[in-house]
């Protein structure tokens, strides 16, 4: 699907017809079944162009082409992101058609992430946005100290706080500090508001960092991990599913900004696709399960973003 610049009569075109698309071409021919989490955030349009692909690919009239698909997903978590820039308005996908086709639904009732009822009835009204009952009110009240351990992801709804803390805190963390500066070509305008990686990247040993692109099936956006070692080559991450296995050299990976008036790509910036993950935002921790979190509640504005900020921890001991 990319990052939603094609339409999906031209996506289809390019899947049947551009070798680069070829792994995706031959899943979509070759799979039964598609499934798609976090479904909260998937848009109509996204929905809507992945259904019109598989039909057209698949050269059928069934929607999605006859394939079976599963969405699981939570939407009291948070909505689409619009992307205006791409004729996504960020609009609900079950407002879809190709949403209403899909007809049997299951509902999961049983919570597993906590044990503790007084804080999943906490996270159940935070995401509902329903007035907090007393006891609540209470939980939160005593989470609202510092935690005694150190090494707990920081949240924030902005970027701009959660890049100001990471900053910080990478000031702090002993060693020596590698800058790392995109190679950039085109409109630099373009690129400052819309690149997912910024021109600098700074790291040391022992900075956690997380993926901002999918590098394998095995590597993919979201992935948490730590710089193990700075090589003259690159920075050697180890990740958090590797307890056993060797750090990967992560190195500079290509992404474009795609102009649809223009229907050109008129920027690329060349950059480590990795961020600090001292802190991250709430968007970027949905699907997490984490022991140890703090929540900065100021600027939440999105539906959802504190339910799902406070729903990432196991146990209000690490809140
Ligand atoms: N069958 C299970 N037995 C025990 N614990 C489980 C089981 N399934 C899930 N869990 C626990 O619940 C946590 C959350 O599971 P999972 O990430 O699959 O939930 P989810 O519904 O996708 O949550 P969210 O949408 O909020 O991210 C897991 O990290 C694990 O600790």
């Amino acid at each position: 699907m990319g990052d939603g610049r094609y339409s999906a009569e031209h996506l289809a075109q390019l899947i049947t017809t551009d070798h680069a698309y070829t792994t995706v071409r031959n899943n979509i021919m070759s799979v039964d079944t598609i499934l798609i989490d976090e479904v909260s955030m998937l848009s109509l349009k996204t929905l809507e162009t992945l259904e019109t692909v598989c039909r057209k690919l698949r050269s059928s009239n069934l929607f999605f082409g006859g394939l079976q698909i599963i969405l699981t997903g939570d939407f009291y978590q948070l909505p689409p992101v619009p992307n205006p820039e791409y004729g996504d308005h960020g609009q609900f996908c079950f407002l879809s058609d190709a949403f209403i086709c899909i007809q049997h639904q299951l509902q999961l009732v049983e919570v597993l992430r906590q044990q503790d009822d007084a804080l999943i009835t906490c996270i159940n009204e935070l995401a509902r946005g329903e007035y907090l009952s007393q006891g609540s009110c209470s939980l939160l009240a005593e989470v609202a100290r510092s935690l005694k351990a150190s090494g707990q992801l920081v949240l924030f709804a902005r970027n701009f706080d959660a890049e100001l803390f990471n900053a910080d805190q990478l000031s702090q963390l002993p060693g020596k500090q590698t800058m790392y500066t995109a190679t950039d070509t085109g409109n630099s305008q373009a690129l400052k508001r819309r690149a997912r990686v910024p021109k600098y990247v700074a790291l040391k040993v022992g900075a956690p960092v997380v993926l901002t692109t999918n590098l394998s099936e095995q590597h993919f956006n979201g992935l948490l991990g730590t710089v193990s070692e700075i090589t003259p080559d690159g920075p050697l991450v180890k990740f958090s599913f590797q307890i056993h296995q060797q750090a990967i050299l992560i190195r500079p990976h290509l992404s474009s900004i795609f102009s649809p008036a223009h229907q050109k790509v008129i920027a690329t910036r060349k950059q480590l696709p990795l961020l600090l993950a001292f802190a991250m935002t709430i968007h970027k921790c949905q699907g997490m399960t984490l022991s140890s979190v703090e929540v900065h509640c100021q600027h939440i504005i999105a539906a959802g973003q504190l339910g799902v900020a406070v729903g990432r921890v196991t146990s209000r001991a690490g809140l």
